[in-house]
């Protein structure tokens, strides 16, 4: 495909650096996701993974870069207005409310909506695809297992309307069972043509599952391509796949 065909991208990260005082995280970082795209960024702790979400999200300031979300610069966006125009984060620990119960925080998510008809159709299809959480509807998050929030989290995510989902590590700290699952979830998410920017330690999941893939080390992109062949890459099978 030329440039001049090219789609725009949903999500289009220019070169940025972040800093937390003296210490750089990400230098220099370009990525992008094009719409209806599965992307995953993978990479060893510290990184830089968390670190590049949280710039998209503006929750850490950029030292250089730009960063685009459907063709619009996100500097100076807050936060409730990019949630508006779809773009939506769970973030790594998930960020549920634990004195919540699991029907509350599900509705956290359709706060900005109005149609309340379709919210609570799309709350029964959140307890359809997670029965567990049905059970527990009045359960606090609190109490819950680690998977058992993770379903949460995306249940949330779901019903905000998201057209970008930024996912940090959904299965960290998760038995395999578990990550089986949240993976069926994410993949039937993108096939409902939601665009996901997947940030992953796992990485062999990860790269199955997604069109595309980005390596980080130490703040900056070491490798990309399609999610498969990055599976078949030697680089990435000694240093992320255990082989
Ligand atoms: N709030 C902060 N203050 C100072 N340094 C930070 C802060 N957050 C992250 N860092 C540093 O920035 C670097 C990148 O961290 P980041 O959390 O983005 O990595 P990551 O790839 O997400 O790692 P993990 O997989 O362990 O979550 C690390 O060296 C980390 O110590």
């Amino acid at each position: 495909m030329t440039e001049a065909n090219a789609p725009t991208p949903m999500l289009d990260v220019r070169g940025i650096d972040v800093a937390y005082g003296g210490i750089r995280a990400v230098r220099k970082l370009n990525l992008h996701v094009n719409p209806g795209e599965l992307v995953a960024l993978i990479g060893a702790n510290g990184a830089g993974k968390s670190t590049t979400l949280r710039a998209i999200c503006g929750l850490v300031p950029l030292a250089a870069g730009a960063i685009h979300y459907k063709g619009q610069s996100l500097a100076g966006q807050p936060v409730h207005s990019m949630v508006r125009e779809g773009l939506v984060m769970v973030p790594e620990g998930r960020g549920i409310f634990p004195q919540l119960t699991i029907e509350e925080n599900l509705s956290m998510g359709a706060y900005s909506r109005s149609d309340k008809a379709a919210i609570a159709h799309e709350v029964e299809q959140v307890y359809q695809r997670f029965p567990r959480l049905a059970e527990r509807r009045k359960q606090t998050a609190g109490t819950l297992s680690g998977g058992e929030q993770q379903m949460v989290a995306m249940g949330r995510a779901i019903l905000s309307k998201p057209q970008l989902l930024l996912l940090d590590e959904p299965t960290m700290g998760l038995a395999p069972i578990m990550v089986d699952k949240i993976f069926e979830v994410i993949e039937d998410i993108s096939k409902q043509g939601v665009t996901i920017l997947l940030i992953e330690q796992n990485a062999r999941l990860a790269l199955e599952v997604s069109q595309r893939g980005y390596v980080l080390e130490s703040g900056e992109l070491t490798l990309q391509g399609p999610g498969h062949e990055l599976l078949h890459d030697p680089k990435v099978r000694a240093a992320y796949l255990g082989e």
